[in-house]
C-alpha cells in the first residue's frame, strides 16, 4: 500500500481532497481528517458492498478513532434514490441520533452517494458527509462535486441539493469486486471526460481498451485520477452549474430521459449516458458544430468498451414531456451539450425538429416523422 495521490477541489468555502490509491482503506483515518466534534457516524451502504468486504475496513477505522458506529444499509439499485428510502435514512439519523457535528458516511456505488449526500444535505438542516466510493463510476464522478439527490416517477435527480463532501476516499482496489456490467457503464462517464476536456484520457482508453476492460489496476488508478482531476476543476470553477459545469452534462439530456422511461431498472446511468452522447454528437454533426469523424471515433469507442450506442425505441411524446421536465430545459427550450471540437464543448439550444430528426437517424423512437423535403422538390 501506497499513500493515495490527492486531487483537491478548491471550492471556495468548502475546500475538499479526492484522495486516490489502491488498498487503503484500513488506513483510511490517516489520511482523511475528521473535524472537531464528531462523535457518531451513520454508515450508510448496500448488502453487495458489504458482502465484497469493503464496509468492514471503513468500520473499523471510525471505531478505532472512538467514534460510534451506526449503520443502515439501502435497497440496492436506482430504486432507492427515492423518497421513501430517503425517509428511512433520515429515520435512522434519528435513531443514532446524529448531531450537528456528526457525519453521514457514504461507502458504496452513485445511488448510495447521492442518497446519503442528500439525508447529510437535509438532516438537521445539514451535517458533513465523507464519501467512500466503489464503483468506477461513484469515484470519477457521483462522488465528486456536492450534487446529491433522489429521482422521481416524473424524472430524474428532480429533488437535490448542492452539497459537498469533507472528502472523497477512491480506493481503486474495491473495484475489482464489481460485477462487470457495472464497471463499464462507469467508462460511459469516462468517455465524456476525455470528450470534453482530455484527450490524452480518451487516446488512453483507445490504445489500451482491452487492458481497461480486464480491470488492470494501475490503469484504473490512473483513470480514475485523470478523471476526478477533470471533474475537480470543472466544479471548482463553477460549482452551482451557472456555466461551465454544465458541459458534464455531456450525453445526460436525452440519458436521463432513457433512464426514467424504462423505469430506472433497465438502462443503467452509464449506459444512458453513452446512449446519450451519441445523440448528442450525431445533432452536434446534425446542426454543422461537431466534426462527423469525431462523432464516429466516439461511438467506436464506446462499442469497443461494451457500452451500448443505442437505447431502446421510445415514445416521442413521452421522451419530450420528460426532457422538458428535466434541469437542462427552461422557458427558452431543451439544452444539450454538443462538440466544436474534441476538447471543445458547447451548451445548445435546439430546434426539436434537428433533434426529431437525429432521433429518426438513430431509430430510437417510434412514430418517425418525414424529412421536410427540399421547397424546390
Ligand atoms: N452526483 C453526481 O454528480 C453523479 C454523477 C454521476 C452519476 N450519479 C448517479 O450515480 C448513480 C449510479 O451509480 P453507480 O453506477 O455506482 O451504480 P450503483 O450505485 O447502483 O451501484 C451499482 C451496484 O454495484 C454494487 N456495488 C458498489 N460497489 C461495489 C463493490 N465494490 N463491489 C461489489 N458491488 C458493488 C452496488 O451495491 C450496486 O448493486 C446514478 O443514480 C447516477 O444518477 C451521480
Ligand atoms: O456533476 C455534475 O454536474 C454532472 O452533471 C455529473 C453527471 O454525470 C451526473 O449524472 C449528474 O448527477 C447529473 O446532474 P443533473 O443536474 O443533470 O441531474
Ligand atoms: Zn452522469
Amino acid at each position: 500500500m501506497t499513500a493515495p495521490k490527492r486531487v483537491d477541489v478548491p471550492i471556495e468555502g468548502a475546500p475538499y481532497p479526492v484522495l486516490v490509491g489502491t488498498g487503503w482503506l484500513d488506513d483510511l483515518l490517516d489520511h482523511v481528517a475528521l473535524p472537531d466534534g464528531v462523535g457518531r457516524v451513520l454508515v450508510v451502504s448496500q448488502e453487495p458492498v458489504q458482502e465484497a468486504g469493503h464496509l468492514g475496513p471503513v468500520v473499523a477505522a471510525f471505531e478505532a478513532a472512538e467514534v460510534e458506529v451506526h449503520r443502515y444499509d439501502v435497497p440496492d439499485g436506482e430504486a432507492a434514490k427515492s423518497a421513501g428510502v430517503l425517509r428511512e435514512l433520515w429515520e435512522a439519523c434519528a435513531e443514532a441520533p446524529l448531531g450537528r457535528r456528526d457525519l453521514v458516511v457514504a461507502v458504496g456505488g452513485g445511488v448510495v452517494g447521492d442518497l446519503a449526500g442528500f439525508a447529510a444535505a437535509t438532516w438537521n438542516r445539514g451535517i458533513g458527509v465523507l464519501q467512500v466510493p466503489t464503483t468506477l463510476l461513484a469515484q470519477v464522478d457521483a462522488a465528486i462535486g456536492g450534487k446529491t439527490g433522489i429521482n422521481l416517477p416524473q424524472g430524474k435527480n428532480l429533488v437535490g441539493a448542492f452539497h459537498q463532501p469533507l472528502a472523497v476516499a477512491c480506493d481503486v482496489a474495491t473495484l475489482a469486486t464489481v460485477a462487470p456490467r457495472i464497471r463499464v457503464e462507469g467508462f460511459g462517464e469516462v468517455v465524456k471526460y476525455g470528450l470534453i476536456a482530455d484527450p490524452d484520457l480518451l487516446a488512453l482508453l483507445e490504445d489500451r481498451a482491452e487492458d481497461v476492460l480486464a480491470g488492470d489496476p494501475e490503469l484504473l488508478e490512473d483513470i480514475v485520477l485523470r478523471s476526478a482531476t477533470v471533474k475537480a476543476r470543472v466544479v471548482a470553477a463553477d460549482e452551482r452549474e451557472g456555466g461551465v459545469r454544465a458541459h458534464l452534462n455531456l450525453g445526460h439530456t436525452y440519458g436521463h430521459a432513457v433512464e426514467s422511461l424504462t423505469g430506472y431498472d433497465e438502462v443503467l446511468h452509464g449506459e444512458a449516458v453513452a446512449i446519450g452522447t451519441v445523440v448528442a454528437l450525431r445533432l452536434g454533426v446534425r446542426l454543422g458544430r461537431t466534426p462527423a469523424a469525431l462523432a464516429d471515433r466516439a461511438e467506436q469507442l464506446l462499442d469497443r468498451l461494451g457500452l451500448p450506442t443505442r437505447g431502446p425505441v421510445l415514445d416521442r411524446a413521452q421522451v419530450w414531456t420528460t426532457i422538458a421536465r428535466d434541469k437542462k430545459a427552461d422557458a427558452g427550450g431543451v439544452r444539450f451539450v454538443v462538440l466544436d471540437d474534441l476538447a471543445e464543448p458547447a451548451v445548445v439550444t435546439p430546434e426539436r425538429a434537428e433533434v426529431d430528426a437525429v432521433l429518426d437517424e438513430l431509430g430510437v423512437i417510434d412514430e418517425p416523422v418525414e424529412e421536410a423535403a427540399p421547397a424546390d422538390a
